[in-house]
């Protein structure tokens, strides 16, 4: 039996169809548009089109929408002002700093020192903090984890009692903001990673299996329980010379072709978790819109 392939780019439609309702019924209540700021540092090619396409979005549902270049030459301290500017601007309701940012500057620092009632990414220890105790009515989750349960979601439902879950990844911005969501649901969750021990053993007792690992097609179809759903957050760009000299293409952290297999859902790559990023990166700036004005919280999910 073949998988459902779970298709991102028509759940992010809805999402964004929802965030651009909840932008203009804000505008006029507020009396100024939802604000978005994204900034990047440097000019790698593959963050220029990120940051294009958020930019562009956020103009398509209506927001204010700002995009700061900085050059790779910049310095901690500009940064910090920038963000202290953007902090201050009334109008602004979200702040994104594009990573990977260069090594010259200490990330964590930049974090921090967005003002977290704008933080979209959900990166501020404060957010993270709010997550994990589980005040998830008043924290700014991570866009990739929140778009990763909405896919989850279309599949199971809301519920994920009773049911195994495992994170192969650890990160902060992935796995283990993903992991305090599922939890969240109800489900037993397990957080795997490199030094797990039989990776694949751990994997085939999931009956949610999350892959955020940034290796290329590394779980196998045979480490899927059968009937699981898979969700795959990797994006990865290899060479594929069967489509000519020097070209890539992109795929996920998991084997789709074997895993469809055996799995009852799967996300593909692209089109699976990657649209949903940038559709909660605009429900991510309503939400802050709505709670920096002190109306009640707009909701994305099923
Ligand atoms: N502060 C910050 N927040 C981020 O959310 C953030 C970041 N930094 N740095 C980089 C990563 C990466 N990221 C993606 C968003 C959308 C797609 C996406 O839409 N991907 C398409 C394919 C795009 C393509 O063809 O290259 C898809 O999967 O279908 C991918 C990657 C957000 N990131």
């Amino acid at each position: 039996m073949a998988a459902e392939i779970i298709d991102g780019k028509a759940i992010a439609q809805t999402v964004l169809a929802k965030a651009r309702a909840a932008a203009s019924a804000f505008t006029p209540r507020a009396g100024r548009p939802p604000g978005l700021a994204v900034v990047l540092v440097g000019e790698d090619p593959a963050s220029q089109v990120y940051v294009r396409n958020k930019s562009r979005e956020a103009e398509a549902a209506g927001f204010r929408s700002e995009q700061h270049n900085l050059p790779v030459t910049t310095t901690e301290a500009e940064l910090l002002a920038l963000v202290a500017r953007l902090n201050a601007d009334p109008g602004i309701d979200g702040i994104l700093v594009q990573l990977p940012l260069p090594r010259t500057i200490d990330t964590d620092r930049v974090l921090m020192a967005v003002d977290p009632a704008k933080d979209v990414d959900g990166f501020h220890p404060v957010n993270v903090g709010l997550l994990g105790s589980g005040a998830t009515a008043r924290a700014l989750v991570p866009c990739t984890p929140a778009g990763s349960l909405i896919l989850i979601e279309s599949v199971l439902g809301p519920s994920l009692a009773g049911k195994q879950a495992v994170v192969v990844g650890r990160s902060n911005i992935v796995g283990k903001p993903i992991a305090q969501l599922l939890l969240q649901r109800d489900a037993t969750v397990t957080i795997a990673h490199s030094k797990t021990a039989d990776l694949a053993a751990v994997c085939r007792r999931a009956d949610v299996l999350v892959a955020a690992v940034g290796r290329p097609e590394m779980i196998r179809g045979d480490w899927i329980r059968p009937g699981a759903v898979v969700v795959d957050v990797g994006i990865n760009r290899i060479p594929a010379p069967e489509r000519g000299e020097g070209r890539t293409r992109l795929v996920g952290d998991v084997a789709t072709r074997e895993a469809a297999e055996i799995a009852r859902a799967i996300t593909p790559v692209p089109g699976g978790v990657g649209p949903m990023t940038i559709a909660l990166l605009m429900a991510n700036t309503v939400t802050a819109a709505h709670l920096r004005e002190g109306l009640p919280r707009p909701v994305f999910g099923a």
